[in-house]
């Protein structure tokens, strides 16, 4: 079975394989303070509680915050007896490399989104992810990820005007009634919801021009649904993708040899 882990700057997420069946999904806040023995009981508790008999046998992991991967290389060695593929790498094989500026290291989890969305929709696709950044990862033709834009994430920016306007208070991100607010907290609501719709618009509206072939839009992320209300910003929205990514980078590795 495999055991695949999306980290990122916000959240960790650990998700149970047994082959193409799907087992559970399981999360928590990411703290690179977090030691192998605390992973295994909190994953071991959410596992029993589940009812889930997991044998793992192969761990994958995309990190976003290289230093959490020393503890979950001790994590997989200790419980389950393995050395984790850990994407971006050197010894984790991709089915096609990025093309982008010598030097530069790619965050896995858009390695991870390019393989997912080639697999599932072929090449010419644009990511939006909505994480601690709002990334969009621009997949080429034949699968390799070309580049594309990293704008700030919706509740840094709205943890951000929270923390620099002594007088706006912290408010949870939802599509308000009206563009014009006529309080403090649908003002802020209107200049992050309707702030972020426009760049949606403008960003992937300028890649696509740029990029001059047709492209598919595919969305990805918790809020990902929240903004495709109203307007037509995504063809269609995955949840899943950097896991589905991280599935297919697994068997990639065994099938070339390298697991
Ligand atoms: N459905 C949702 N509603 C509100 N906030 C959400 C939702 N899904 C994710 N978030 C928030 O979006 C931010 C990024 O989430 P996540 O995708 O887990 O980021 P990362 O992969 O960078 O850790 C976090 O602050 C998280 O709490
Ligand atoms: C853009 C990101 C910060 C997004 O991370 P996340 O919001 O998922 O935690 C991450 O992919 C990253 O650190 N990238 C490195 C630079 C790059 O991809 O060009
Ligand atoms: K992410």
């Amino acid at each position: 079975m495999l055991l695949a882990i999306d980290c990122g700057n916000t959240n960790t997420v650990f998700s149970v394989w047994d082959g193409e069946k799907f087992l559970c999904t399981l999360r928590t806040s990411t703290h690179h303070a977090r030691t192998a023995d605390a992973y295994f009981t909190w994953y071991s508790t959410l596992v029993n509680h589940y009812g889930i008999k997991a044998d793992i046998s192969d761990v994958i992991i995309s990190s976003t915050v290289p230093r959490v991967v020393f503890n979950l290389r001790v994590f997989s060695d200790r419980f389950f007896g393995c050395r984790p593929l850990v994407v971006g790498k050197p010894d984790c094989l991709l089915p096609i490399p990025p093309r982008v500026d010598a030097g530069t290291a790619v965050g896995p989890d858009r390695l991870a989104n390019a393989v997912a969305a080639f697999d599932r929709h072929g090449g010419d696709v644009v990511v939006v992810d909505f994480g601690t950044a709002t990334n969009f990862d621009v997949v080429a033709e034949d699968g390799a990820y070309v580049g594309g834009v990293i704008a700030p994430g919706v509740n840094l920016s709205l943890e951000a005007l929270h923390q620099g306007a002594a007088a706006l208070p912290h408010v949870d991100i939802s599509q308000p009634e009206h563009v014009i607010g006529t309080n403090t907290v649908a003002c802020i609501q209107s200049g992050i919801f309707w702030g972020y719709v426009g760049l949606i618009h403008g960003i992937t509206d300028r890649i696509k021009a740029e990029y001059a072939r047709p492209m598919k839009v595919v969305g990805t992320g918790g809020l990902a649904p929240l903004f495709a209300t109203g307007e037509p910003l995504f063809d269609v929205i995955e949840d899943d993708l950097t896991m589905h990514g991280l599935t297919v980078i697994h068997k990639y590795n065994k099938d070339q040899g390298n697991l």
